[in-house]
């Protein structure tokens, strides 16, 4: 048996980093997607094939007439966890006994703030649990794909795969959600090409926030105030034109108190100015920042933030909100 899933990516519309300190939180998911298929092997083991991951660490010296490779086989080991830590979870609530190989292909740039993390850990549930025979709902997909980032980050709001699962668009907060109705958000996505560790970013603001908690909470605070007028925003019965607004001025916000905490870098800030010179209405960073991505609100002038993003140096993505989180594509006897 042969069981192909796949989950979307994320932007955070508001509320990156606040959202792990118990804020609430806006994320919608995206039409990029990661793809894992799952079968039976036959030697008990788990075998993990994850072919548009860069092996970190793999060495290659040429002599004369010899080729010597050498790996770092701690470091693979710990870019393949979310995979690992996912199949080891479904395992513990069907069957260890059987060997299972997952295959992986991704349309999602990883470490780029688009919850690559979290589509990869819970396509990998949903396709090694419809293999196991286990029944989950997609809601409980997410709570596990949680419990996947918190092992393996030490520090996760569950936004991520939440979102990834069950699609669409959310208001999260400590660990619940509220889906929000859907609606097409005129958005470009820009990425720096470089990237950040969602780990070592919330670590750090961490650290930032036990030496000086009493500049810190009012900005966690500030953000979340953001995320509940963002709320009324887009719930509230106004012309799309002035929700827009309104929604920009929030990002506009939103981007300088995640400045403030540390977590831009040049290039993100260089991509958010460009996008709001074009006449975007609003541009700040997606995800953890450190590298990674922006997205602009850009109302009829989606093209020209994208060329703007270009010329600034970065790759614009103008793309959709999905409603469909976790989907099982084909399972095959
Ligand atoms: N296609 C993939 N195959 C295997 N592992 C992946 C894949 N995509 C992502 N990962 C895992 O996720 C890690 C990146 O996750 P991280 O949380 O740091 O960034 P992100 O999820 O892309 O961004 P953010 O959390 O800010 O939204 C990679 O180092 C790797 O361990
Ligand atoms: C930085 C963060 O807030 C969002 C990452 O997409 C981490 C989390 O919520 O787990
Ligand atoms: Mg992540």
């Amino acid at each position: 048996m042969r069981v192909l899933a796949s989950a979307p990516a994320k932007i955070i519309l508001f509320g990156e980093h606040s959202v792990v300190y118990g804020k609430p939180a806006i994320a919608a998911a995206i039409d990029l997607r990661t793809y894992v298929q799952a079968r039976f092997n036959d030697n008990g083991a788990i075998k993990i094939e994850a072919r548009d991951i860069k092996t970190p660490g793999l060495t290659v010296s040429f002599s004369e007439d010899e080729i010597y490779f050498e790996s770092d086989y701690g470091k693979a080991a710990e870019v393949l966890s979310y995979v690992r830590q996912a199949i080891e979870l479904v395992r513990d609530e069907a069957d260890r006994s059987r060997g299972v190989t997952v295959s992986i292909t991704s349309q999602i740039p990883v470490g780029a703030g688009l919850g690559s993390s979290a589509a990869v850990a819970v396509a990998t549930i949903g396709a090694v649990s419809k293999l196991l025979g286990l029944e989950l709902s997609n809601e409980e997909i997410g709570r596990l794909g949680h419990r996947v980032e918190l092992l393996v980050q030490g520090a996760s709001s569950g936004i991520d795969p939440t979102v990834s699962a069950i699609g669409g668009f959310i208001h999260y907060e400590g660990g619940r959600f509220e889906r929000l109705p859907f609606m097409e958000l005129p958005v470009v996505v820009g990425y720096t090409g470089s990237s950040g560790s969602t780990k070592e970013l919330v670590a750090m603001v961490r650290r930032t926030y036990e030496e000086m908690p009493e500049i810190v909470e009012p900005i966690l605070t500030a953000m979340g105030k953001i995320v509940e007028k963002a709320r009324d925003v887009l719930l509230s019965d106004i012309e799309d034109g002035v929700r827009f607004q309104k929604l920009g001025r929030l990002m506009n916000i939103n981007h300088g108190l995640l400045d403030a905490l540390g977590v831009s870098t040049k290039k993100l800030s260089e991509l958010v100015y460009a996008a709001r010179t074009a006449g975007a209405l609003g541009a700040k960073i997606t995800g953890a920042g450190g590298g990674g991505c922006m997205y602009a609100l850009a109302p009829e002038k989606q093209s020209e933030v994208a060329t703007a993003i270009t010329i600034a140096g970065g790759t614009p993505m103008i793309t959709k909100i999905s409603r469909e989180g976790l989907r099982i594509e084909e399972v095959l006897p």
